[in-house]
C-alpha cells in the first residue's frame, strides 16, 4: 500500500465526518434480531456487596473517601458513581477530577489543579484564593459545584487538600467558618485512591505528605470504605504477595515466587517493559522504532484553545507528536469500549495504515490521502484506530482541544505512567526504582505471575511509608471496632463512618456503558483523518 502525505484542509474536513461516529454499533442487532458479529455484545459485571454500599452512601448524599490496593475496582466504582451523581445533581455541577492529567483521562475528567483554578496551587491559601475570585471561570466552578470527585488521591498532598476545603468554604460560605466544621459547604465530594501507592512530590517544609494529613481529612467524609475484594488478580500466592509488598514485608514464600520471577525465560515481545525513569522509558522506545526500519508516521496533535488552556493538553496523556509505523507496538490511553476491553491500557500492535476511499472520492482525484493505524489487540481484537478528542472545559464550554490518535508507543513505560492499568504480561526493570510504593505499583498491574517478569530487583526496594502505614492500622482499628455489624454503620466518635464490606456480589446488574464504536474488520468506508503528518525512514524525516 503506496502511502501518501495529507495536508491541514483535509483534517478540517474530516472534523466533522469524524464526530458523527456513534456508540451505536455495540451490542447492535440486525433486523432479524440477530446480534450483530462484527460488534461485541455488552457485558453485565455485577458490583460486590461492599461497592453497592458505597453507591447506596453516594445516592444519599454523602462524602465518601473510598480506598482499597490495586485492583478492588476503585475507579470501576467511580464510574458507577459519576453516572449516579449525574442523576442525583445537574450534570454540569458534577465535576470529575484526578490528581494527575493521566487518572484524570482514564474517568473522563480533568485534573484537580484545573478545576479549582489554582494553577500549580504553590502559594499561600489566600494568594490562592485570590486567584479563584479573580478568575471568573474558576469562581464559577466553585460555586456551581454539588458533587466533586477526586481520584489518585495517594498523588495529593496535604496542604493541597486543606486550601481547596479553604476556598470551598471562602466562596461559597457556609455554616459559619470555621475550618474544623463538616463538609466543604455543600459539595459532596467523593475522593478515591491507596496511599500505599506512589505518593505526592512534595517539600517537606511543612511536615505533612500525604492527603490523610490535612486538617480538614476526618471532617471532609460522612463515610471512610476499604474495599477488600481483588478483581485485578486470582491467584491467591500473587495477591499475598501484592498485600505484603504493599505493606513493605515480604515473607520467604513471597521471595521465592519474586525470585523466580527474575530467573525465568526472558518474556516475548508483547511485555511491557516498565521503568521506574522516563530516560530509560524514551531511550527504550526510540530504539525499538529505530529498528524496526519502516516507514514511519509521524503524527501532530491537532489543538485549538487559547493559553493558559493550551498548554494545559500537554499535560494530558495524548501526545504532540506521536511517531508511528508497521509493527510498533502501542497502547490505548482512552477508553473506547469497555465491553470489548478496548480501554485505557489496552496494548497492541501496528499491522498497517488504511486510507478513507469514501472520503477521497468526494475530496481528491489524486492520492494524497490521510491514513489511520490498524491496531491487532493483544486480545485478538484488530482495530483501526481513529482520533480522539480531548476536551477542556470550563463551565459548560469547551476551551480547549486536543485532537489525536488515542495512542502512545509502549514497547516500555515509566511506572508513574502505569498507575491504574491493568497488564497482561510485563517485564519491570527495577534497578533504578525510587521512593515509596513504586514496587508494588509495578508488580500490581499485571494480572497472573506467569506475565510477571523482573530484572534488577532487589528486596531493599520494597518500601511503604510509615505514615501510611499508621493510618491503614488506624483505619483497620475502626473496622474492628465495628465488629459483627452487617455493613454500613454509624461511627460519630470525631470522624466518618467506616465501611468494610463483604465480597459477595449483589443480585443487581450494572451496565457497563460502551461509548464508543469501533469496527473489528474495517470496511471500505473508513473514516480517514491526519491533520499533518510527516514521514520518515530510517530516522530521516520528511515534512509535508
Ligand atoms: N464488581 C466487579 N466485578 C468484576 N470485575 C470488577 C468488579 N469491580 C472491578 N472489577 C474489575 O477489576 C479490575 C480492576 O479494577 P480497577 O482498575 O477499577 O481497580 P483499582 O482499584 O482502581 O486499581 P488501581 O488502584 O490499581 O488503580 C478491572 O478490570 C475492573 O473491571
Amino acid at each position: 500500500m503506496k502511502l501518501l502525505y495529507p495536508v491541514i484542509a483535509t483534517y478540517r474536513h474530516f472534523s466533522s465526518k469524524i464526530s458523527t461516529k456513534s456508540p451505536k454499533g455495540i451490542g447492535r442487532k440486525n433486523k432479524d434480531g440477530v446480534d450483530d458479529p462484527k460488534t461485541p455484545k455488552r457485558t453485565r459485571i455485577k458490583l460486590t456487596e461492599e461497592q453497592t454500599q458505597v453507591l447506596d452512601a453516594i445516592s444519599s448524599g454523602k462524602s465518601v473517601f473510598i480506598t482499597g490496593s490495586a485492583g478492588t475496582g476503585k475507579t470501576f466504582l467511580l464510574q458507577h458513581i459519576i453516572r449516579k451523581l449525574k442523576k442525583l445533581h445537574q450534570r454540569s455541577r458534577v465535576f470529575v477530577t484526578a490528581s494527575t492529567g493521566l487518572a484524570a483521562c482514564a474517568i473522563k475528567g480533568r485534573t484537580l489543579h484545573s478545576f479549582a483554578g489554582i494553577g500549580l496551587g504553590m502559594d499561600d491559601r489566600q494568594t490562592l484564593l485570590h486567584k479563584v475570585i479573580s478568575n471568573r471561570r474558576a469562581y464559577r466552578r466553585w460555586t456551581r459545584a454539588s458533587a466533586l470527585v477526586i481520584d489518585e488521591v495517594s498523588m495529593l498532598d496535604a496542604k493541597i487538600f486543606d486550601t481547596l476545603k479553604f476556598i470551598a468554604r471562602e466562596v461559597r460560605g457556609g455554616e459559619g467558618r470555621d475550618f474544623e466544621n463538616k463538609g466543604w459547604s455543600g459539595i459532596q465530594l467523593v475522593v478515591s485512591g491507596d496511599f500505599f501507592q506512589l505518593p505526592p512530590i512534595v517539600s517537606r517544609e511543612s511536615g505533612k505528605e500525604f492527603a490523610f494529613e490535612a486538617d480538614c481529612w476526618d471532617s471532609s467524609f460522612d463515610v471512610q470504605v476499604e474495599l477488600t475484594r481483588v478483581f485485578r488478580q486470582s491467584e491467591a500466592n500473587l495477591v499475598k504477595l501484592l498485600q505484603n509488598v504493599r505493606r513493605g514485608k515480604v515473607d520467604c514464600e513471597d521471595m521465592d515466587l519474586l525470585k523466580k520471577c527474575c530467573t525465568k525465560a526472558e518474556p516475548d515481545s508483547s511485555a511491557v517493559q516498565l521503568y521506574p525513569r522516563n530516560q530509560d522509558v524514551n531511550r527504550v522506545n526510540k530504539k525499538k522504532m529505530e529498528d524496526l526500519k519502516k516507514l514511519t508516521y509521524i503524527y501532530h496533535a491537532h489543538d485549538r484553545g487559547e493559553d493558559p488552556w493550551l498548554r494545559q493538553l500537554n499535560q494530558g496523556i495524548a501526545p504532540d507528536e506521536l511517531p508511528l509505523c508497521e509493527g510498533a507496538r502501542v497502547m490505548l490511553c482512552k477508553n473506547l469500549s469497555t465491553s470489548s476491553k478496548l480501554v485505557n491500557g489496552a496494548i497492541g500492535t501496528v499491522t498497517e495504515f488504511w486510507y478513507d476511499n469514501v472520503v477521497v472520492s468526494d475530496l481528491w482525484k489524486s492520492e494524497d490521502r490521510p491514513v489511520v493505524p490498524m491496531v491487532k489487540f493483544d486480545s485478538g481484537l484488530e482495530v483501526v484506530i481513529y482520533p480522539e478528542t480531548w476536551d477542556i472545559v470550563e463551565g459548560d464550554k469547551v476551551v480547549a482541544t486536543r485532537k489525536q490518535l488515542p495512542l502512545i508507543l509502549a514497547w516500555a513505560l515509566s511506572i508513574h505512567k502505569c498507575q491504574g492499568m491493568t497488564l497482561d504480561s510485563l517485564h519491570a526493570n527495577l534497578s533504578r526504582a525510587f521512593g515509596f510504593g513504586m514496587v508494588y505499583v509495578a508488580l500490581s498491574r499485571v494480572r497472573t505471575l506467569d506475565g510477571l517478569h523482573l530484572s534488577g530487583f532487589k528486596p531493599s526496594k520494597i518500601k511503604a511509608h510509615p505514615k501510611v502505614l499508621e493510618f491503614y492500622h488506624k483505619f483497620s482499628q475502626k473496622q474492628d471496632k465495628r465488629g459483627e455489624d452487617d455493613g454500613v454503620s454509624e461511627d460519630r466518635g470525631g470522624s466518618a463512618e467506616v465501611i468494610h464490606g463483604s465480597n459477595k456480589t449483589t443480585g443487581k446488574d450494572n451496565d457497563i456503558d460502551s461509548s464508543l464504536v469501533f469496527r473489528c474488520k474495517p470496511n471500505s468506508s473508513l473514516v480517514s483523518w491526519c491533520n499533518s503528518t510527516t514521514k520518515s525512514r530510517e530516522g530521516g524525516v520528511t515534512t509535508c
